[in-house]
């Protein structure tokens, strides 16, 4: 089969990994319906819930983009723009848009649908730092990204920023 070479691939510390993938190649779209055992006393779904679904749906990108089991390292900060209510759907977007050496950042999207007025909305966005393990449990290495578009170009360029930040502040 014949394939052509990655347009460009972008790799820290000039080390080269195996395999470099796409940054489409792992996006996931989840939807979730808000049901009544997803909402607090005023109606709108609890912080946790949408952040359990923004968890879910990332660790599936990582998993998609290494074809490894990864685990959550760490949530950056999450701002709720808006309320969600019972009957209205939640769509998450996951991209990857770093990776290092055993670590990848995932970016997630958190749009809500009222189905009554079709209306969509921007209700919060997330970044989150998954690790690859190896058979040992431990951090192995991940495959590169391949930045096809300006978007993900962009994306790749403020996640290595965050990711400096996110190292500085680190706890331990
Ligand atoms: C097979 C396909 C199946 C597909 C099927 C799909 C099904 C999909 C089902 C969904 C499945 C749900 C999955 C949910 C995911 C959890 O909910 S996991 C549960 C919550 N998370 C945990 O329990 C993690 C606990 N922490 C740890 O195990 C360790 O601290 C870690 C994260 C592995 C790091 O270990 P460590 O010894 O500190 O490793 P170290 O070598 O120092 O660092 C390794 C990398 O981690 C980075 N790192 C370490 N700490 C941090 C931090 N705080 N912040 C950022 N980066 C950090 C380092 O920078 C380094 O990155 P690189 O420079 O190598 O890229």
């Amino acid at each position: 089969m014949w394939r052509h070479r990655p347009a460009l691939c972008f790799l820290e510390r000039g080390c080269i990994l195996a395999a470099s993938k796409t940054v489409s190649s792992s996006q996931v779209v989840m939807t979730q319906l808000v049901l009544p055992s997803h909402t607090n006393s005023l109606g709108s779904v609890f912080g946790g819930t949408i952040m359990s679904w923004i968890d879910i749906c990332a660790a599936i990108c990582s998993q998609r983009h290494c074809n490894k089991e990864t685990v959550t390292a760490s949530i950056d900060r999450l701002d709720f723009v808006a309320p969600v209510y019972k009957g209205w759907v939640v769509n998450l977007k996951a991209s990857v848009n770093y990776t290092s050496r055993t670590s990848m950042e995932v970016g997630v999207r958190v749009d809500a649908e009222n189905p009554k007025t079709g209306e969509t909305f921007h209700t919060a966005s997330a970044y989150l730092t998954f690790v690859a393990l190896g058979s040992m449990g431990k951090p192995t290495e991940v495959p590169g990204l391949v930045l096809e578009s300006d978007d993900d170009k962009r994306r790749f360029e403020q996640a290595k920023k965050r990711r400096e930040i996110r190292l500085q502040n680190k706890t331990r």
